[in-house]
């Protein structure tokens, strides 16, 4: 069988703030063409994770290669090969998109004669051309997001690392950021992405990596999640789980056991 390129290889990363073990001895590979999903609860350690990839915070140990380049010692290049989705709107509040993307087009030396087909295409497929000449702190949180996604791919990185990237966007937008996913890793993309929106994640990942309390509590394809996850129910969703293999399915249900007495609501038949 054909083995894939390694596209990202974490090993025993650790990261601690203070008392919190925010990323606990987590390794995970993504190859390429493929789509991989972080999925935790809260403050599982998703968004930190993140940033050590990226080189944005330095690990306390552990190992990270991307794309064959380590992220605090060749920051520069990384980023000409990677497209970030941050989890927060965008930083660039002062400047308009079309300002913003010529500054990419600038920093990221695109050489691509077909830069400004494309970009027009892309605010096309966002319905963003009408706000493409003001300023992004005016935008809406959804309309920042799309810009933000439009930064990060314009550039045609090979792995595209997006932090919940589909927060607070529109059904119409949603679909146009899967079929911009799929064909990424069609033409040899790899994406991470963290969510906490289910569907997505079973819908689109080929795999997933569950973390809980910074550690990787269970990995694979639904299939193989489903497997590990000792549920009985034959149409286990991820939800189920994703709850139950983050030790929040009972909690869950004494939660709704509490609310239905606090608003006087009696048990369900
Ligand atoms: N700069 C920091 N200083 C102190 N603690 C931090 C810092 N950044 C993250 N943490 C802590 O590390 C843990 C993991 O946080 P992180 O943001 O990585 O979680 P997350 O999975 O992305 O959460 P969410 O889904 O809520 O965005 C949390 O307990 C958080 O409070």
């Amino acid at each position: 069988m054909e083995q894939k390129e390694t596209i990202l290889n974490v090993e025993n990363l650790a990261k601690s703030f203070e008392n919190v073990h925010a990323v606990d001895n987590l390794s995970f590979q993504i190859k390429k063409g493929e789509i991989y999903g972080l999925l935790g609860p809260n403050g599982a350690g998703k968004t930190t994770t993140i940033k050590l990839i990226l080189g944005l915070l330095g690990p306390d140990n552990g190992k990270i290669d991307v794309l064959g380049l380590h992220p605090e010692q060749d920051e520069i290049e990384l980023k000409k090969r990677i497209g970030y989705v941050s989890e927060e709107p965008l930083i660039y509040k002062s400047l308009t998109p079309k300002e913003l993307f010529n500054f990419i087009a600038s920093i990221r030396d695109i050489k691509d004669p077909n830069i400004t087909k494309k970009l027009a295409q892309y605010l096309e497929s966002f319905d963003a051309i009408e706000y493409y000449k003001r300023l992004i702190s005016t935008l809406s949180r959804g309309n920042k997001q799309k810009i933000q996604i439009i930064a990060a791919i314009l550039h045609q990185p090979e792995i595209l690392i997006m932090d919940e990237p589909l927060a607070g966007l529109d059904a119409k937008s949603v679909k146009v950021i899967k079929e911009i996913l799929e064909l990424h890793t069609q033409r040899g993309g790899a994406v991470l992405f963290s969510t906490h929106i289910m569907e997505i994640a079973e819908d689109l990942c080929d795999r997933i990596g569950i973390i809980a309390s910074g550690k990787m509590v269970a990995e694979g394809t639904m299939e193989e999640l489903k497997n590990q996850s000792s549920l009985l129910k034959e149409d286990a969703d991820l939800e189920d789980i994703f709850l139950q293999l983050t030790e929040q399915d009972e909690s869950v249900n004494d939660i709704i056991k509490n609310l239905r007495q606090t608003m006087e609501v009696g048990e369900t038949e």
